[in-house]
């Protein structure tokens, strides 16, 4: 098989955008830049292994995820230091990495920039060194609202909303070690994020000196915060400028551990990992070449 083929790895359970015309775009863009192609459609069961196989057995020049961030997610971690390419053409509920990324909503588009964008080494978090994150993973807040996201049974930015404002009302904080390379200190805190991009899918933006190049991630340390302050914490982030909110300390490094006094629920790039006691957390710089619009050539 030809070097520059493109494997496009479809999630049918992906968000709520209709796909039934996906393959046909698919088929006709490839036609017009003359590329070869492939389609595996996840199953839901041992994805992992067999987008493995797949990219054993065609060694694409790319491999393109077509889904939400959980698809972005499983397809680099089979990319990770192979050099080979990572696409993404957004279609889950909230398309974080994506939306940081600028790669639009619109599967023509997206498309478009798989061949006509540029890959770019991107970091890559590790975490408890077992998992990774591309954009945003967090224990507290916004854990607990994926996981009443994920019961609600719904999908899409609505219900997405809906959740939000269930998990605003039994918001609660706790207490945690935060151990960096140079200090160890106690927090109390709704949320901490680990994050290598800078803001979530709806648009928040909790991170704003963010790079996904400089072999750093944040620890963002959400603070607890009086209902009254909400509002105004919300317009900032959505501002860009949580930095200088009292109650959000952002810290930069490329080594950390975290220490939950209690059980926590870890969320990754949108995908529940279950409880834990102890969150460590490291960075491979560079380690995957991710395919985004050529202005972000320099990010
Ligand atoms: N055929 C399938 N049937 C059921 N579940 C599937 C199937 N294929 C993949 N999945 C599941 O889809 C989840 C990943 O979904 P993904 O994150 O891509 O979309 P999303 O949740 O709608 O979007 P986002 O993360 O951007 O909000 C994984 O948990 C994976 O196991």
């Amino acid at each position: 098989m030809a070097q520059s083929m493109y494997l496009f790895i479809i999630n049918p359970k992906s968000g709520t955008t209709d796909k039934s015309e996906l393959e046909s775009i698919i088929e006709s863009t490839c036609y017009k830049y003359n590329r070869e192609y492939t389609i595996y459609t996840t199953t839901g069961e041992n994805d992992h292994e067999k987008v493995k196989d797949q990219v054993t057995k065609y060694q694409p020049k790319a491999v393109v995820a077509c889904g939400g961030d959980g698809t972005v997610n499983l397809v680099a971690r089979v990319l990770l230091d192979t050099g080979i390419e990572l696409g993404i053409i957004p279609l889950g509920s909230a398309n974080g990495l994506a939306s940081e990324l600028e790669i639009p909503e619109d599967v023509e588009e997206s498309l478009e920039i798989i061949f006509e964008g540029q890959a770019n080494p991107t970091d890559v978090v590790v975490i408890n060194k077992e998992h990774i994150s591309l954009h945003l993973s967090d224990v507290g807040f916004n854990a607990k609202m994926i996981k009443d996201f994920e019961e609600s049974g719904d999908r899409g930015k609505l219900a997405y909303a809906r959740s939000f404002f269930n998990s605003l009302r039994d918001k609660q904080s706790t207490f945690f070690t935060v151990e960096l390379n140079s200090k160890s200190f106690e927090v109390e805190a709704e949320m901490i994020v680990f994050a290598n991009a800078s803001s979530y899918g709806t648009g928040a933006i909790i991170n704003p000196d963010s790079s996904m190049s400089d072999g750093k991630f944040e620890i963002v340390v959400f603070k607890p915060i009086p209902f009254g302050e909400l509002v105004s914490l919300t317009f900032s982030s959505f501002f860009g400028d949580v930095n200088n909110s009292e109650f959000v300390d952002i810290y930069k490094t490329d080594h950390a551990k975290i220490l939950c006094h209690t059980n926590e629920l870890l969320q990754i790039d949108g995908e529940l990992k279950g409880d834990v006691k102890e969150v460590e957390v490291d960075i491979k710089k560079g380690a995957i070449q991710v395919i985004m619009p050529l202005r972000h050539s320099l990010y």
